[in-house]
């Protein structure tokens, strides 16, 4: 039976039941945060008001949670978003992914950089700076432990060949892209499209030229590659949040929205909160191997009677791949 069959049934007017401490904000509107600056949020409202950008601050009741790019948030107050205003940052909605790293490896703060994303795209310059594997392998581990899938997109390639950088990476499944100065970037774009892509990447890699070129007018600014130390200038210094054009131009206008998000430069990325555990878990075929291993097995090279030795010399896993996978491991825990 229900409550519209039983005549003079008096229905209850709100679902949930408002408490005196808990007030109803669920009417309020809910944005995607774009970037932070001194402690004010930029937020893009989705929804009804699509596209319109508010300052909001912290309301107190959020406490010491954390509110991090890319979050989806429910805004209540003045959301006009006019000069001046500030709407109150109510609630933080649960997050798809949360993209986190420690400053070091004994640093026992982890921080989230970014919410929400579904793939992390890792920028690395062939040369001028010259790629470093170790940070590549850091970044990536830190893309699995959070399901977040990697790319690797190697910048530069007028300078130097991407051969080894290819050999290290495709055995683990990873896709790499490269490109330089004029190259078609149609392929990169067809990464993004749908997706929420996270851009990480040592400062002077050409990240922010590739986001310039990938949504005209973005305005990111471009380093210049320090002569002496091969570094770039640390030019950005909030990760944002931008919207893609459509991709392709005559996508439908409901296709998926697709967003980049650029965060600055990194010169470290420590991993003290990623276990061995979720490193061997992003890669399920593996995984299921190391189920014949013996009790404890650390998986890594010359771990005895590990079953991914085992696994290779039977011929059913690929030496490149293992090889790939224990570096992985080998940047973790
Ligand atoms: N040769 C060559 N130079 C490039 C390429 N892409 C970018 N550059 C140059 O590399 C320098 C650094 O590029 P940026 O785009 O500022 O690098 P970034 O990664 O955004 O650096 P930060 O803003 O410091 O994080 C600039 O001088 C670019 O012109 C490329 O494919 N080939
Ligand atoms: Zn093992």
């Amino acid at each position: 039976m229900s409550f519209d069959d039983h005549a003079g049934f008096d229905r209850p007017r709100r679902t949930r039941p408002r408490t005196k401490d808990r007030p109803d904000y669920s009417d309020d509107p809910v944005g995607l945060v774009r970037t932070i600056d001194r402690g004010r949020y930029r937020v893009v409202l989705t929804g009804d008001d699509e596209g319109r950008e508010v300052s909001a601050a912290k309301a107190r009741q959020l406490g010491r949670m954390g509110v991090i790019v890319g979050d989806r948030v429910r805004l209540h107050g003045d959301v006009s978003g006019e000069e001046g205003t500030l709407a109150r940052i109510v609630e933080v909605l649960p997050r798809d992914t949360v993209l986190r790293r420690t400053a070091d490896d004994d640093d026992p703060y982890e921080r989230a950089i970014v919410a929400n994303a579904d793939q992390l795209v890792i920028v690395t310059a062939l040369a001028d700076p010259p790629p470093r594997v170790g940070m590549i392998d850091r970044i990536m581990v830190a893309a699995f432990d959070a399901h977040i899938e990697p790319l690797l997109l190697l910048t530069k390639a007028d300078l130097a060949s991407p051969a080894e950088l290819e050999a290290a990476y495709t055995p683990l499944g990873v896709p790499v892209l490269t490109t330089q100065p004029g190259a078609d970037l149609d392929a990169l774009r067809s990464w993004l499209a749908g997706h929420r892509t996270v851009f990480v990447g040592h400062s002077g890699v050409g990240k922010s030229t590739l986001v310039n070129a990938l949504i005209p007018g973005a305005g990111r600014t471009t380093g210049v590659v320090n002569d002496v130390t091969g570094r770039g200038r640390q030019t950005s210094t909030s990760a944002v949040v931008l919207e893609l054009p459509p991709y392709p131009a005559d996508a439908p206008a409901d296709a998926e929205r697709s967003w980049v998000i650029d965060t600055p430069g990194v010169r470290s990325f420590g991993l003290s909160h990623v276990t061995r555990e979720n490193i061997v878990a992003a890669f399920g075929d593996l995984e299921e191997i190391t189920a014949g291993c013996p009790r404890g097995c650390s998986h890594e090279t010359g771990a005895p009677e590990c079953a991914l030795d085992l696994a290779v010399e039977r011929g059913e896993l690929a030496p490149a791949r293992l090889e790939s996978f224990r570096r992985m491991l080998g940047s973790g825990q």
